[in-house]
């Protein structure tokens, strides 16, 4: 794991419609064995400034395991992972979220015996100036249809409602990158629909980048610029979401159809 490398794509480039775009995360031959099983298989892989990309793949591909390694929950076996120019690889989870990365996974982490202000006022006591903190903390509940739940305890709140609650949280740190592994598993239409528009609205409003992991490929459709499908640990293909779902491959080895 070297500290630089002169062929990872850090500098800005043009797009085809002339605007300076630039990768925020790459990866490099990233690799993680768990005893004799291999889950991902030097992975190399690059998000830009502002995209939203969405990973797929069958249950096993390594999604998860790749996730996990952005995060710093796992360590890789080998290979390189890059921030905004900086190599991260081993850097700790929490120095990845001073430095812009966000988090979120499955299950829900709040603090169901806070009431949902105080779960507000948690991460954002450790960015805010205390001047204007009241003034965050309201801004946050208001943005994210929380209000009214204020003074109530997380934990009588709905799924949706609480997941919407840890997107505020996270988004309380005003981060470059959100990583979120399954956002609407076992949310209604209703849910889902809702997360898809806040996800989308603080992608093109706030610009943060997404990486999400995603079964449900409706929801895929209705939030994603780009897909990576990975399958038995490695990147199977890339692309659109019209592309991938009428790719007969992935039609076989995602959804389970033969040929
Ligand atoms: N901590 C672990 N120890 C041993 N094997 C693991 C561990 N975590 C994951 N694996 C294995 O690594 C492979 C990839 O798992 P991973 O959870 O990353 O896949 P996934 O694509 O996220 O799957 P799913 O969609 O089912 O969540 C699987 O074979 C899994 O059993």
């Amino acid at each position: 794991m070297g500290t630089s490398d002169p062929t990872v794509k850090t500098n800005v480039a043009v797009d085809e419609t002339g605007v300076d775009t630039e990768t925020i995360l790459q990866t490099r031959d990233l690799r993680k064995e768990f005893g004799g099983l291999t889950a991902t298989d030097d992975i190399d892989f690059g998000i830009d400034e502002g995209e939203l990309r969405c990973l797929i793949g069958p249950n096993g591909a390594g999604k998860s395991t790749f996730v996990k390694l952005l995060t710093g929950r796992l360590e890789p076996t080998d290979g390189s992972i890059y921030y905004d120019g900086s190599e991260i690889t081993t850097l700790p989870s929490h120095e990845r979220v001073t430095r812009g990365i966000s988090i979120k996974f499955q299950v829900p982490s709040i603090y169901p015996n806070l009431t949902v202000r105080e779960n507000i006022r948690i991460p954002l006591q450790t960015v805010a100036d205390p001047a204007n903190f009241e003034e965050r903390t309201h801004e946050l509940l208001e943005r994210f249809h929380l209000a009214e739940t204020g003074d109530e305890m997380a934990s009588t709140l709905s799924h949706g409602q609480q997941q919407r609650l840890e997107i505020a949280m996270a988004m309380s740190l005003e981060p470059n990158l959100m990583l979120l592994d399954e956002p609407v598993a076992g949310l209604s239409v209703e849910e889902t629909s809702e997360i898809a528009d806040l996800l989308t609205t603080i992608n093109e409003e706030d610009g943060v980048a997404f990486i999400v992991i995603e079964h449900d490929i409706d929801f895929v459709e209705s939030i994603a610029d780009q897909v990576t499908v990975l399958h038995q640990g490695e990147i199977f293909t890339e692309g659109s979401i019209a592309d991938i779902r009428n790719d007969p491959d992935v039609r076989r080895i995602y959804l389970g159809e033969e040929e």
